[in-house]
């Protein structure tokens, strides 16, 4: 705990310590039990200066920091955490530039579509422990790894432990468990992509119960990595999608404004009311426990 309190950062980079978030308030909702989340986690991002872009707000692309990986203290798997963070950034940014190209083939679209809007995205790599010790008994039934939310940009790429705890929320209302296959990578589509669709692709909804096995608390850990776009592009629903049958269901939003929104949700645990009523709605008509 000592090394991870040194980064310890109540923004969108560093450490964050077990219940210190509070997801489901970056979507407009109270969790149900009244506390935060019980996961830590650890995020680095894309910094003003990777792009050499002028006028990026410094809260949005803020500089990384990382725990000492040298000395005599320091554990011998920490000696390579930097490099391997790093790596891992740097394949998930390139795997997520083709699933936008994929996107636009996808709903066909002329090449730069979207990407025009990811040209200095703003990136992170989070990597989460579900902190409660592995064997604790699982007490309450509402308790939350993490909230209910949609992730915030175009898409997040997702490695999870084969152990169940992410839910999805389906069509049918039902919250589904998801364990990915062996090996395999979960994706799924953020807020701007049911914007520009016009729900035609909806964002995932999604949560992290506590991963209970035989009533016992088990150790789950994910990777995410969230491809938000650039600061100040402005998303709108694509024409195409708008007709008489299917009229505009969101107004065009400036990307950082949207992300700030979510986070003061999130992390400062200012419920977000703005454009959240439409993934809340769907969320309150499920069964939340
Ligand atoms: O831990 C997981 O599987 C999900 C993480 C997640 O949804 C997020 O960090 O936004
Ligand atoms: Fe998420």
């Amino acid at each position: 705990m000592d090394i991870k309190m040194k980064v310890y950062s109540d923004t969108n980079r560093g450490y964050s310590p077990p219940n210190s978030e509070n997801t489901s308030l970056s979507l407009g909702l109270e969790s149900t039990y009244g506390g935060n989340d019980y996961f830590e986690a650890f995020n680095i991002g894309s910094d003003q200066e990777m792009y050499q872009v002028s006028g990026l707000s410094e809260l949005l692309y803020e500089p990384n920091t990382w725990p000492p990986t040298e000395g005599d203290r320091v554990p011998e798997g920490m000696k390579r955490f930097r490099v391997n963070l790093e790596r891992w950034y740097e394949k998930a940014a390139y795997l997520s530039r083709i699933l936008i190209r994929v996107f636009e083939d996808a709903l066909e679209v002329p090449e730069g579509t979207l990407s025009q809007h990811t040209k200095h995205s703003m990136d992170v790599l989070r990597i989460i422990n579900y902190a409660l010790p592995p064997g604790t008994p699982a007490i309450r039934e509402d308790e939350m790894g993490m909230g209910e939310h949609t992730d915030y940009g175009f898409l997040t790429v997702l490695w999870a432990d084969r152990v169940p705890g992410l839910q999805i929320l389906g069509r049918d209302g039902i919250w589904h468990d998801l364990v990915p296959e062996e090996g395999a990578l979960l994706v799924n589509l953020a807020d701007m992509m049911a914007r520009i669709t016009n729900e035609q692709w909806l964002s995932t909804l999604h949560r992290v119960k506590p991963p209970v096995v035989d009533g016992l608390i088990q150790r789950r850990r994910s990777v995410a990595f969230f491809h938000d776009g650039d600061e100040d592009a402005i998303i709108s629903t694509l024409p195409k999608m708008i007709d008489e049958e299917h009229p505009p269901l969101y107004k065009p939003v400036r990307l950082g404004d949207h992300q700030l929104a979510k986070l003061r949700g999130s992390k400062s645990h200012v419920i977000n009311k703005q454009n959240t009523e439409r993934e809340a709605a769907r969320v309150l008509a499920s069964k939340r426990t």
